[in-house]
């Protein structure tokens, strides 16, 4: 598979991370084009990837990823425009544009696809979702799926609930990453080293999800498991309550549900 990548930031560097270490693609084959910054040639430096000289090498790629913030997107699709092959994908990880504005900037028969993917694609331990432009037919889709669901799992959805999927799955490592913090520090403050808070909350917090994903048991179920009569947890339980746990929960998806 050849692909290129415009933007190396957070996501543009996770995903180059993702490809390379799933071999899906080879660093002879993986163009990558960054800003001003310099970030693309610092990861260069470390991967081995080729940088895009020129906007007409991308003609024979089968996918070109867009992972920058949507402002400079228009000024992208300006140069893709007429140095794309009649099979190159245009494959946006932004959370914007709409399929129909990008559909529309590229040309009427061009293919393009929108995917929210998240940090963790860097270790294929990703969950991306993927909505495809009318022009996309199997053969494109298959190619979009082998290249996300090499980073981890990948899942279509129609456009419509693709930011709600992005919100939980790619803002959702965020605040996951808030809750490991907090544990770490409760556990510090009762006496734990950081070293060993981390080791601790990082082993329960994966035990915790793999147990929910291999038995299918309902999360309360779970939890009823854990609370002993009179014991400790319902405790813990009761003073998350008292807090707002869940609400604030909810809020957070809510304020930052991706429209
Ligand atoms: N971070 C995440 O977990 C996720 C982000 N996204 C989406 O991905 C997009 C990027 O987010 P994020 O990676 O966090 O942002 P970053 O700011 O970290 O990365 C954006 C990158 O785009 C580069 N860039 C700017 N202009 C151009 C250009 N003309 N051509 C090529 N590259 C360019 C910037 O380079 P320079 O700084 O050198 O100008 C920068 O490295 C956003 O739309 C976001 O919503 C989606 C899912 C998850
Ligand atoms: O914060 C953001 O806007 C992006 C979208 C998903 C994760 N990060």
């Amino acid at each position: 598979m050849k692909i290129a990548c415009f933007g190396a930031g957070q996501i543009g560097s996770a995903f180059i991370r993702g490809v390379l270490k799933s071999q899906i693609v080879r660093p002879e084959n993986l163009l990558v084009k960054g800003g001003k910054s310099g970030t693309a040639e610092a990861l260069q430096a470390e991967l081995g990837f080729r940088l895009v000289r020129n906007v007409a090498d991308l003609t024979d790629c089968d996918v070109v990823c867009i992972a920058t913030i949507p402002s400079v997107i228009p000024s992208i699709l300006k140069e893709l425009k007429g140095n794309l092959g009649q099979n190159t994908i245009v494959l946006s990880l932004a959370t914007s544009p709409s399929i129909a504005v990008l559909q529309s900037a590229l040309g009427s028969h061009s293919l393009v696809a929108r995917a929210i993917p998240n940090t963790p694609i860097q270790v294929l331990a990703g969950m991306t979702g993927v909505s495809y432009g009318k022009n996309c037919q199997t053969t494109h889709k298959e190619t979009v799926q082998a290249l996300l669901g090499s980073l981890g799992q990948a899942l279509e959805v129609p456009e419509e609930k693709l930011g709600i999927f992005g919100t939980v799955a790619g803002c959702g490592p965020a605040f996951v990453d808030v809750f490991i913090e907090a544990l770490a520090d409760a556990s510090v403050l009762n006496g734990l080293s950081r070293k060993e808070a981390y080791k601790i909350v990082l082993q329960m917090i994966q035990g915790a999800a793999t147990l929910a994903q291999e038995s299918q048991t309902h999360p309360a179920v779970l939890k009823d498991q854990v609370c002993s009569p009179g014991g400790s947890t319902i405790r813990g339980v009761a003073a998350l309550e008292e807090n707002g746990f869940r609400n604030a929960v909810i809020q957070a998806i809510t304020k930052a549900n991706i429209h």
